[in-house]
């Protein structure tokens, strides 16, 4: 198996645009974040707060019709579209043309947000972050995998990961598992943990920010809306990923002088995405 390469401030300035003082809403994208089911709406409020907390122009989640209030008193900067159904997603349409899609946050299994995920995975061609019970339905219907876009970023936590390749017995085959399932469908697979890896095809990237901090309810919904608002930037998808990873990890190394282990929540994260760019450029 090949060395990784280390995510560093070094590996992260390579990739960082910094914005055009001439920019507007319009040019810095528009992202669609696809989640929720009854009493999982918080994933779709983290993950889309985190993603205008990134530097896109515009979020919309599309979300189960429960959602509405929540996510309009929540984060009032977010637009809401829902589905027809009350308590989860059966049917994905939305008129407005994103830059990018992120989906799974919240999401739930039932058979017929199976059968929108299928649809949409069909007839999609918009970079996309797959997460979450978007990642269980795949792993339940294996015969899909076919259907996702080459580059699409999959940020799987290890349960997740195991699901999608089946069960290893060391470090190693882990790897080396990961590997063949992203050359074999051309996709980046985040193999979120501690350390966070990237994997695109051969090529093995490992994150140096963040910490125990990090093992709280959210954080994941938080990175997926992270890397989904810098795909919606006009990164390129392993860079969005890189960059994505990186100042995630970093908010939670910012943060633990003031919150401990333990008091960090996902919030946090999203409160210090702020701090993390500033720190990247200082
Ligand atoms: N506030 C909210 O609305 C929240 C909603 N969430 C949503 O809840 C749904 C279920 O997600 P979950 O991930 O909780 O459930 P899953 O059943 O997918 O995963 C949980 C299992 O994975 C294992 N696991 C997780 N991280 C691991 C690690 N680093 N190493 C080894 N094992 C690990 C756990 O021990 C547990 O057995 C998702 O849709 C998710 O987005 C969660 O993100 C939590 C917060
Ligand atoms: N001990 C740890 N050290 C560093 N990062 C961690 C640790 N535990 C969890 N994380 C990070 O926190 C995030 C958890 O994601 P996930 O398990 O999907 O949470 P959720 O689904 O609740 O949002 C991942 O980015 C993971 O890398
Ligand atoms: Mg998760």
């Amino acid at each position: 198996m090949m060395n990784p390469i280390y995510i560093d401030q070094k590996e992260v300035l390579k990739r960082y645009k910094q914005p055009d003082p001439h920019t507007h809403k319009g040019i810095q994208g528009h992202a669609i974040i696809i989640g929720g089911s009854y009493g999982k709406m918080g994933a779709v409020c983290l993950s889309s707060k985190a993603c205008l907390k990134t530097g896109c122009g515009l979020v919309t989640v599309f979300i189960p019709k429960c959602g509405y209030d929540i996510l309009q008193i929540a984060i009032p900067e977010v637009m809401v579209v829902t589905d027809k159904d009350e308590k989860f997603i059966s049917n994905i349409t939305f008129d407005i043309k994103p830059q990018a899609i992120g989906i799974g946050p919240g999401l739930g299994l039932e058979i017929e947000t199976q059968q929108a995920v299928y649809k949409l995975l069909k007839t999609n061609k918009i970079p996309l972050v797959i997460d979450a019970d978007a990642l269980n339905i795949l792993s339940k219907n294996k015969e899909w995998f076919p259907l996702v876009q080459p580059k699409t970023i999959l940020t799987p936590h290890p349960k997740e990961l195991e699901r999608l390749i089946g069960k290893w017995t060391s470090e190693e085959e882990k790897l080396e598992k990961t590997v063949a399932f992203s050359k074999q469908y051309h996709l980046i697979i985040v193999m979120k943990g501690a350390p966070t890896r990237i994997i695109d095809g051969d090529t093995i990237y490992e994150n140096t920010t963040g910490n125990a901090a990090l093992a709280t309810a959210g954080t994941g919904d938080v990175l997926t809306g992270m890397i989904t608002s810098l795909l919606t930037q006009s990164y390129e998808p392993i860079n969005a990923a890189i960059l994505g990873v990186y100042l995630h990890g970093l908010t939670a190394d910012i943060a633990l002088p003031e919150t401990g282990y333990q008091s960090f929540i996902a919030s946090d994260v999203i409160a210090n995405i702020g701090k993390a760019f500033l720190s990247i450029t200082a």
